[in-house]
């Protein structure tokens, strides 16, 4: 297991907020990361709830605009964000476009050349990370959540649909329900996965199909707003419900009048979210 180096360490809400850095067996590359461990780990590990970050975040964004630490240390809750992609992948076009590439990782592992050399954020995020955390931090190996926004939101709903035995709660903000469908989900899909939409591979990082098929055995909250510029080309909630319903999943979808994509929305309800997880790790 690689060494973890630490750039920054912040006392918080009587906590601990650390960022840190080490170099990934799956994406080849240094990764970046940020946890903040409450005060509860002084007497023992403490469940872990692992965010996804969006298009063009990093792993600082959600620490930092989310408003969610306080509530964090009161509840007892280990945070991990991790990076949205490898950086400095040395892949020629990583860098052209914000929504393929660097910070745009969808949480897929690449299939197709030249991505898929470093672009391996599923295995990355789902096991090498929580294993990287459990052996290096006060984490529970045992009591896990994942949530996340939008690409994260998404890639967050794949995890915890594709791996239900090790993750025992999830929740997305404004996910992006459907990738397959939308033009982001193409984009991305046809660059990491191929072009060829081969019901398999497209479909095993696709929510909505994957929760057609089968359940996470916990409830799943989404929330929603509708004033986001994105929900009806990119996001399309609607099919999640379809999916939910025809697929006997406990899917609590909230729709929010007059929210947007940005993190003044998630600051406004990321207190259910935590909530939400602690009680089913708890
Ligand atoms: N650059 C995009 C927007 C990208 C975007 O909205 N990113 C979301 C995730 S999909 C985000 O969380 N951005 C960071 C922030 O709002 O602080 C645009 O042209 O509209």
């Amino acid at each position: 297991m690689s060494e973890i180096a630490t750039r920054a360490r912040h006392r918080c809400f009587g906590g601990s907020l650390s960022f840190h850095t080490h170099r990934s067996g799956e994406t080849g590359t240094d990764m970046r990361f940020g946890v903040f461990t409450p005060p509860q780990a002084d007497r023992g590990p403490v469940p872990a709830l692992f965010y996804l970050a969006g298009l063009e975040c990093n792993e600082e964004t959600f620490l930092i605009k989310a408003g969610a630490i306080r509530l964090a240390a009161e509840l007892g809750l280990m945070l991990v964000a991790p990076d949205t992609s490898p950086r400095g992948a040395a892949i020629p076009g990583e860098e052209d476009d914000w929504d393929l590439g660097t910070g745009a990782g969808f949480y897929v592992d690449a299939t197709a050349a030249p991505w898929n050399k470093a672009y391996r954020m599923y295995s990355y995020v789902s096991r090498e990370l929580p294993a990287l955390i459990e052996a290096n931090f006060p984490a529970l190996g045992d009591r896990r959540g994942i949530f996340g926004h939008s690409m994260g939101g998404h890639g967050a709903l794949v995890v915890a649909l594709r791996q239900p035995e090790r993750w025992q709660s999830v929740s997305a903000f404004a996910p992006i329900s459907n990738p397959v469908a939308v033009p982001w989900g193409l984009k991305a899909f046809s660059s990491y996965l191929g072009p060829d939409s081969s019901p398999s591979l497209w479909a095993a990082y696709d929510a909505s199909l994957l929760m057609a098929q089968r359940r996470h055995p916990g409830p799943i909250l989404v929330d929603q707003g509708l004033a986001d510029k994105f929900l009806e080309t990119q996001l399309l909630p609607e099919t999640l419900e379809a999916a939910a319903k025809a697929g006997g999943q406990d899917l609590t979808l909230r729709r929010h009048e007059g929210y947007d994509h940005s993190y003044w929305f998630i600051q406004s309800f990321v207190a259910d979210h935590l909530r939400w997880h602690a009680r089913a790790l708890a």
